[in-house]
């Protein structure tokens, strides 16, 4: 039986003990000797050299200093509270700076005060002055004990100081581990390390926690890099096999006429290539009895609502019904406009199901969906609901815009006999490292072509001093029979302030466009579901030329007619949502305009939002944006964001590592499935041991 020596508890590594084991779990999650060689360096200090702080020329180097500190300040500005020592070593003074610092630490530092200390740490220049920020201090004797070369800092807590495990400590630990001489086992097939001329596996530990120059350095963290998105790809990729051989739904064989009465009599306008692509893709996997898991992908206007119309009259053709779920009342509402719209005449029973359908109206509603009466249904989360149950569902869309994770996505599992087929579309594009790590279970089409004869969308950026030209523009694009969007944020912790720019704003509008020439309409979240479909409808009828409006309509609203948005306070939004407002027009044929208002001076980052609006349209290309402006923890939302977790890897730095591990686990798995392979050994062990249950993969064992 295969043992790892790495498994064996913390406790047992020389100069741990059961105490400092007990810390180190609690503060680190430090259990076992492969978690404490995880717990990487959060960075280094070249300790062969001792810079003196006169001959301090350049920022953002990491030094290393003797002398003493000779003063402590507390400084209180505003908000924020920092504590600042000024340190000297005789050729002059930098200053040494705590932000939020603890009881704790000031106390120590009360007791370093005009003793001869090593200082370590970043240096930053504030008005001039040289400053090192949460710097690491030592004690002279203990310095001369450290590492020389590049010396490992690991992220530390108060809690782990004030029991005595410093930074020193830990790397003795370290260093304890590899004095066992345990073998680190290779876990990457040798085929695979020639080829991209990786570190092996044990080097690449030891040089990451003690790494004698920077080239070295840099391979070891490639490779570990490497590892981590291999095996990630590797849990994520057989988890699909497993699922494809495990979940079974009906196979939908069959084309008949409720699909090609449909194309071939009520089409609306020819299909772009993509979609036509798309709806091949999906066709072939509702042909299997695999379950289809696929995922989406299209850029605002690109026709995807057509693609699930399609992928419902397949299931429709094999005697099933279909269910499409929307992220909001409003995009339930106007998905199931749209689709009874397209559908015409057609012989097609379509119901809306939402939070606000009435129990009189619902009542045969959830009858007809059991009696199979119902062929689609379309709405928001009280799909999910346990009183909704079907005849044969055999079709799921999820349109999901992040908002569903994998538990609900599978709630619709439980409404059928089978699972049925699950396809999810994203409402912007998400960039592909994050669709392999987030969606990795999933296959993926993307539509990237937008219907012919769109124009790309102007879009400026105006601040409140060109408010009355703006209000001229907006009337002549109305004489030419145009409608304009006004958007407003609308930010839950200041709702109430909000709501009070929406309605100023909205007066103001009124002022300038009054009735009886103009009519201007208001949607914001507050209203009743049942007044805010009046008055998107009275938008869509033309029977208003201006709506005024909240983030209400920021998904998935489609008035061809409207050509103009104009977006209060853009600043306060986000890239994607910036991005998903904007696509509500640019949707006909006309010239459309997106004028993003800003007040006052913008941060950078806002700055740059701004700026890549103003550069582009493509929204795979914002995409990419806003995942280095804003990490993907963020751009996901912190409900899924788990899988994003990485020890190393950062998929917005890393891509091509990405794809090159992300490649070659397709590969291997597509020739050895279960990892049987002889040269595949050491890697399907480290597998077994470190994924297994994530995986549950059965033939694993
Ligand atoms: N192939 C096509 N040719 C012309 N128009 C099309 C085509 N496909 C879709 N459309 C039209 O383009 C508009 C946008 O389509 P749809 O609402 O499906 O986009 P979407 O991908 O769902 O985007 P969004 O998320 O922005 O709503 C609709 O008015 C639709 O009728």
């Amino acid at each position: 039986m295969y043992r790892n020596p790495l498994k064996k508890t913390i406790e047992y590594v020389k100069g741990c003990g059961p105490e400092r084991a007990k810390t180190l779990q609690a503060e680190l999650g430090i259990f076992r000797y492969e978690d404490l060689l995880n717990h990487f360096p959060f960075r280094y200090v070249d300790r062969s050299k001792y810079y003196s702080i006169r001959e301090i020329r350049s920022t953002a180097a990491e030094i290393q200093l003797k002398g003493q500190i000779v003063s402590i300040q507390d400084i209180n500005q505003g908000k924020v509270k920092r504590t600042v020592a000024k340190f000297q070593d005789g050729t002059g003074t930098l200053e040494l700076t705590w932000f939020k610092i603890t009881k704790w630490q000031r106390e120590k530092l009360q007791n370093d005060i005009f003793k001869e200390i090593v200082v370590y740490g970043k240096l930053k220049e504030f008005n001039g002055n040289y400053s090192i920020v949460h710097p690491e201090i030592e004690t002279i004797e203990d310095a001369k004990q450290a590492p020389q070369g590049l010396f490992p800092v690991y992220s530390s807590t108060e809690k782990l100081q004030k029991k005595g495990i410093s930074n020193r400590i830990i790397q003795k630990m370290v260093t304890a581990i590899f004095d066992e001489h345990i073998k680190i086992e290779e876990n990457i097939p040798q085929n695979l390390i020639q080829h991209f001329k990786l570190m092996s596996r044990e080097q690449a530990y030891k040089t990451i926690h003690f790494p004698p120059n920077l080239d070295d350095l840099k391979q070891a963290e490639n490779r570990l890099k490497f590892e981590e998105f291999f095996f990630l790809n590797m849990s994520m990729l057989s988890q699909k096999i497993q699922n494809k051989a495990k979940n079974k739904s009906n196979p939908f064989q069959l084309i008949g006429d409720y699909f090609n009465t449909f194309y071939n009599h009520h089409l609306p306008f020819e299909l772009t290539g993509a979609q036509k692509r798309v709806i091949k893709e999906i066709r072939l996997d509702l042909k299997h009895p695999a379950q289809m898991n696929r995922l989406l992908q299209g850029d605002v206007g690109s026709g995807k609502t057509m693609v699930a119309l399609l992928s419902m009259l397949i299931a429709l053709d094999n005697g099933f019904q279909a269910a499409l779920i929307a992220p909001t009342e409003i995009l339930a509402q106007q998905h199931y406009n749209s689709i009874v719209e397209m559908l015409g005449e057609m012989n097609v029973e379509v119901a809306l199901l939402t939070g606000s359908v009435t129990k009189k109206k619902r009542e045969p509603i959830l009858e007809n969906l059991l009696s199979g009466k119902l062929h689609i249904i379309i709405g928001t989360h009280a799909l999910l609901e346990d009183t909704v149950q079907f005849h044969n569902l055999g079709l799921s869309i999820i349109d999901e815009q992040h908002r569903f994770g994998v538990a609900q996505r599978a709630k619709f599992w439980r409404k059928a006999k089978l699972p049925p087929h699950i396809l999810v579309m994203t409402a912007t594009p998400i960039p592909r490292t994050l669709s392999m790590t987030m969606y990795g279970d999933l296959d993926v089409s993307i539509i990237d072509e937008l219907p012919q004869g769109r124009k790309p969308i102007k879009t400026l950026s105006k601040t409140d001093a060109h408010r009355l030209q703006l209000f001229d523009f907006m009337k002549k694009e109305i004489e030419k029979g145009r409608q304009v969007y006004v958007v407003y944020p609308l930010i839950e912790e200041s709702e109430k302030l909000d709501l009070k720019d929406l309605m100023d704003g909205f007066e103001s509008v009124t002022r300038h466009f009054p009735l009886p020439q103009y009519a201007v309409g208001i949607v914001h979240g507050k209203q009743k579901a049942k007044d805010k479909e009046f008055e998107m409808q009275r938008f869509k009828r033309g029977e208003t030329q201006i709506l005024v409006a909240t983030t209400v309509i920021e998904v998935g609203v489609n008035v061809p007619n409207a050509s103009v948005m104009i977006i209060e306070n853009s600043e306060r939004f986000g890239l994607s949502q910036l991005h998903q407002l904007r696509g509500r027009v640019g949707r006909g044929a006309e010239q459309s305009y997106c004028i993003l208002m800003v007040g006052g001076k913008l941060n950078p980052i806002s700055q740059r939002r701004i700026e890549a609006m103003c550069e582009t349209n493509d929204g795979f290309q914002l995409a990419e944006i806003d995942l280095e402006l804003r990490g993907p923890g963020d751009m996901m939302g912190t409900q899924q964001s788990g899988v994003l977790d990485f020890k190393i890897a950062d998929i917005t730095k890393d891509k091509k590592i990405l794809q090159a591990a992300r490649t070659c686990v397709e590969h291997i798995l597509k020739h050895d499935p279960n990892l049987m392979l002889p040269e595949h050994l050491n890697m399907r062990n480290f597998f077994i041991d470190n994924f297994k249950e994530k995986v549950g993969w059965s033939q694993i064992s």
